[in-house]
C-alpha cells in the first residue's frame, strides 16, 4: 500500500526547537507569543546555572539524538545602564559564565586564562541578527549583545561598574544561559539567548523590577521569533 503526500508529511517527525526559561511565569508568557506553536517546546528549568544545565542535559538526553534543532534559554533579565532599557529585548551573541574564574589581588581572571575551559560559549549569530533585525522592525527596542550569565544577582553599583568594565559589550545579566548553552553545547546543538529587561543591574532595589513588563516583551519577542523561524 502506497501512502499520500499527506500521509507521510504527518507521520515524520521534524526536529524541534527546545526553549528554557528559569520560572513558569516566564514559561507561559513564552508560550503565549508561540500561540500552539508545535514547533516549539517549552520548558521551566528552575532559576540559577546548575538547575538550568541539569534540567537542559536531562532532556535532550531523555528525548534522544535528532529531537531537537535548537535550544534556546528566554526569560528576563538585569539590563546594564546605558545598554539595555527595562522593556527592551537584549538578544545574545555570546553566553558569558562571568563568574567562573578566580579573584586574585591583581583582579578577576577567567577560567580560560587559569587554563581550565572556557566561559563563552557563542550563540547562533546569523539567528540572533535575523530575529534582531526583526524586533527592530516589529517597533521593538532590540540589541545584540553579550550576556552574561551569574549565580549571584548584582546588588552594587561597584559590582556592576566591575563587570560592565570587564566585558565591556555586555548588555544584561541573568542566571541560566550559560548552563543552558553547556547542556545544547554538549549535544552538539546551536544555542541562542533571549532577555526581556526588568530591572537596571545595580544598587538591589526589588520593588524597581518591572516584571510584568518585561513578561509582556518577552511574549511579543517569542511571537517574533515564531515567524522568524519560518521551517
Ligand atoms: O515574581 C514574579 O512574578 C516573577 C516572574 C517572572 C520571573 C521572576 C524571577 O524572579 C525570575 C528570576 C530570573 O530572572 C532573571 N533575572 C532578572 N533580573 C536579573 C538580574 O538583575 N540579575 C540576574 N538575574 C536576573 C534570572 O535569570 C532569574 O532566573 C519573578
Amino acid at each position: 500500500m502506497s501512502l499520500n503526500a499527506s500521509h507521510t508529511d504527518r507521520n515524520i517527525t521534524q526536529p524541534k526547537i527546545l526553549i528554557m526559561t528559569a520560572v513558569d511565569a516566564e514559561r507561559d508568557a513564552v508560550l503565549r507569543g508561540l500561540r500552539g506553536d508545535n514547533r516549539f517546546e517549552v520548558r521551566a528549568a528552575g532559576v540559577g546555572p546548575a538547575a538550568a544545565a541539569v534540567s537542559t542535559a536531562t532532556i535532550l538526553a531523555l528525548a534522544g539524538e535528532g529531537a531537537y534543532r535548537l535550544v534556546i534559554c528566554a526569560g528576563i533579565a538585569g539590563g546594564f545602564v546605558g545598554r539595555a532599557a527595562i522593556g527592551s529585548i537584549v538578544v545574545a551573541d555570546e553566553l558569558i559564565a562571568a563568574d567562573l574564574g578566580a579573584e586574585t589581588p591583581e583582579g578577576f581572571r577567567r577560567v580560560d586564562e587559569l587554563g581550565f575551559g572556557s566561559a563563552h560559549i557563542a550563540a547562533d549569530t546569523a539567528l540572533g541578527e535575523r530575529l534582531t533585525e526583526a524586533l527592530h522592525l516589529a517597533g521593538l527596542a532590540a540589541v545584540q549583545a553579550p550576556v552574561l550569565t551569574l549565580s549571584t544577582v548584582t546588588g552594587t553599583a561597584a559590582t556592576a561598574e566591575e563587570l560592565a568594565s570587564r566585558v565591556p559589550r555586555a548588555a544584561a545579566e541573568a542566571m541560566e544561559g550559560f548552563g543552558i548553552a553547556a547542556a545544547a553545547q554538549s549535544h552538539g546543538l546551536p544555542v541562542l539567548e533571549i532577555r526581556a529587561i526588568s530591572n537596571a543591574i545595580g544598587p538591589r532595589d526589588r520593588d524597581a523590577w518591572r516584571i510584568k513588563e518585561a513578561l509582556q516583551s518577552l511574549e511579543a519577542a517569542s511571537a517574533v521569533l515564531m515567524e522568524v523561524i519560518k521551517s
